[in-house]
């Protein structure tokens, strides 16, 4: 049935291909700036995130300056040599190699922050399922990562730092909870697949080993 509000077989594919296109992106970023334009769109798709309770618990830190940059890619130097120990020998040999950020490069930094008291301590849906609020500020992110890759902006989310050292470098006061730091910016192309797959870190699980028929861990039958 095709109504007013259906999408068309071309926006469909549209999207279908942003979500297979999107990469997360921490190299080759050109040095040309995001238009304010530009981001205030990408940052109106993370507003228009589903969220709990319509509680929208997110603000939206972009950050520009090289100094403030520096201070987030020292954190992560520190945060990344702790990883790469943490992981077998092989592995981390492997792990060292690895682009893992683009903090300097990208022209600008998004940090997308979850204020969980926005409302009050009562709110629908988190009543019984107290991270929900944070699972909708990562809905914003979400947003965010498939609205800039439809811009044709690379993003790259960066989890390698210490909290205390992003709520410090950033001013988050406590009561405020880093979600997301993000790397933008115009790029000179998407690879089509995962870096850490190309790297032979992990590869695409089959989809069809994930997903299971009416309880979990039991297949769908053959010929159903
Ligand atoms: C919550 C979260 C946190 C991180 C990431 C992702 C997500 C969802 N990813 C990116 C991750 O490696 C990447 O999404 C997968 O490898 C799949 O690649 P594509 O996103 O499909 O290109 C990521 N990558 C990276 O190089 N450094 C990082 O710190 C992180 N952190």
């Amino acid at each position: 049935m095709v109504r007013d509000d259906s999408f068309s077989a071309d926006e469909r594919a549209a999207i279908y291909r942003c979500i297979a296109a999107r990469r997360d992106v921490r190299r080759n970023f050109l040095p040309d700036p995001v238009p304010d334009a530009v981001l205030a769109r990408v940052l109106a798709a993370g507003h228009a995130a589903p969220s709990v309770g319509f509680l929208q618990p997110w603000n939206f830190i972009v950050v520009r300056s090289a100094e403030t940059k520096a201070a987030l890619h020292d954190a992560f130097s520190r945060a990344n040599a702790e990883a790469a120990e943490m992981f077998e020998s092989e592995r981390a040999q492997l792990y060292r190699t690895l682009k893992l950020e683009g903090l300097r490069e990208a022209p600008l930094l998004l940090c997308i922050t979850c204020e969980r008291d926005r409302a009050g301590p009562v709110v629908l849906g988190r009543t019984h399922q107290s991270e929900m609020d944070i699972y909708s500020t990562v809905c914003a992110v979400q947003n965010i990562w498939l609205a800039a890759r439809a811009e044709n902006l690379g993003v790259g989310w960066v989890s390698i730092l210490d909290l205390a050292d992003l709520r410090r470098i950033l001013a988050i006061p406590d009561h405020i909870v880093p979600i997301a730091l993000l790397c933008v910016g115009y790029v000179d192309g998407f690879a089509a697949t995962p870096d850490l797959e190309r790297a032979g870190w992990r590869q695409r699980l089959p989809l069809e080993e994930l997903v299971f028929a009416e309880r979990f861990g039991a297949r769908e039958k053959a010929g159903t």
